[in-house]
């Protein structure tokens, strides 16, 4: 384990430090994040040294995928802790661009994926994935690594960035991590910091409904009426507000009314204090 970590905050001296590597013969594995590191994090880190000689973090609030009326400014910030966690993970560089740094003034590209961007979170956030594609896209091509690891916990985002890549035949290995999850099934995310006692006594309703939908499916339910039953009891749990719990196709994210193939079952909802995403995967019998 190193004991601290290298903090970079350019492009050109990140760059360097890759290319540097790359001459040597190593490998390198990128890990976007927006920081408040926590053990969802750290598990990509650590999938990502299995996979990699060399690992980069990045730490980077986007502001760009963040909606007028979203949590950006109030977004938890802690580089100090985030840099110690990562020098215990073994992580060898963490890139913590300045605004300015990202989107120098004048910045006027945007990247859109089409199809999978649309609906699920891509309806209630406007211009969120746009936002992320963009981010993603600039880091990848800043730090060039052989791979890039993400969460499954953000299914929809995850997917977007595999057409992506392979749309525009980015040069890079996307590789999705499982969810990790606290002790009562509660998938970790840096926005559970904003919950109280209460509200996080109430949200692993989320994955307890999820498991039942996919029981339901298994047993040749109905995606729509299982959901519908979903929402009922997600509400009667707590929550304010449910923005979407439904049955699509893992890979395309089209829309289905049985488990005729591979599916994800994916939920947004919202307590007082924060609006939390889940999905779980559920596989026909003979998929
Ligand atoms: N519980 C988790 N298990 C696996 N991967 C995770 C988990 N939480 C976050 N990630 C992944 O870590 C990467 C960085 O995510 P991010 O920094 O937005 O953290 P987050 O906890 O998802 O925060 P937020 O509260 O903003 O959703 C993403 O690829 C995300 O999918
Ligand atoms: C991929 C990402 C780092 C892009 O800002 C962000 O959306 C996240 O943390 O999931
Ligand atoms: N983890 C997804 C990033 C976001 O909610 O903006």
């Amino acid at each position: 384990m190193s004991e601290t970590v290298d903090i970079i905050r350019s492009v050109a001296e990140l760059r360097a430090r890759v290319r540097y590597w790359r001459d040597q013969g190593l490998s390198v594995a990128l890990v976007p994040t927006m920081g408040a590191l926590h053990d969802g994090h750290l598990t990509l880190v650590k999938a990502a040294l299995e996979l990699a000689d060399r690992v980069v973090t990045s730490v980077f609030v986007n502001p760009t995928q963040f909606g007028p009326n979203e949590d950006f400014s109030r977004y938890p910030r802690q580089e100090e802790q985030d840099a110690g966690l990562l020098a215990d993970g073994g992580c060898h560089v963490l890139y913590a661009p300045t605004v300015t740094e990202m989107y120098p003034a004048g910045f006027a590209t945007s990247i859109h994926v089409g199809a999978v961007s649309e609906g699920l979170c891509g309806d209630i956030r406007p211009g969120h994935f746009d936002g992320v594609a963009t981010v993603v896209t600039k880091l990848l091509l800043q730090c060039q690594p052989h791979l890039a690891l993400f969460g499954e916990k953000d299914w929809q985002q995850l997917t977007v960035l595999r057409h992506l890549v392979r749309d525009l035949d980015l040069p890079v290995e996307v590789v999705g991590v499982p969810t990790v999850r606290e002790v009562d099934g509660l998938a970790r995310s840096s926005r559970n910091a904003y919950l109280s006692a209460a509200e996080r006594s109430i949200a692993p309703v989320l994955f307890k409904v999820l498991n039942q939908i996919a029981d339901g499916l298994r047993q040749g339910g109905a995606a729509e009426e299982l959901c519908r039953q979903g929402i009922a009891q997600v509400l009667e749990a707590g929550f304010l507000s449910v923005d979407y719990l439904e049955v699509r196709a893992a890979d395309t994210l089209e829309r289905l009314t049985r488990l005729d193939q591979p599916a994800r079952i994916l939920v947004a909802a919202r307590l007082h204090g924060a609006r939390l995403i889940d999905n779980l995967a559920v596989e026909p019998a003979h998929a």
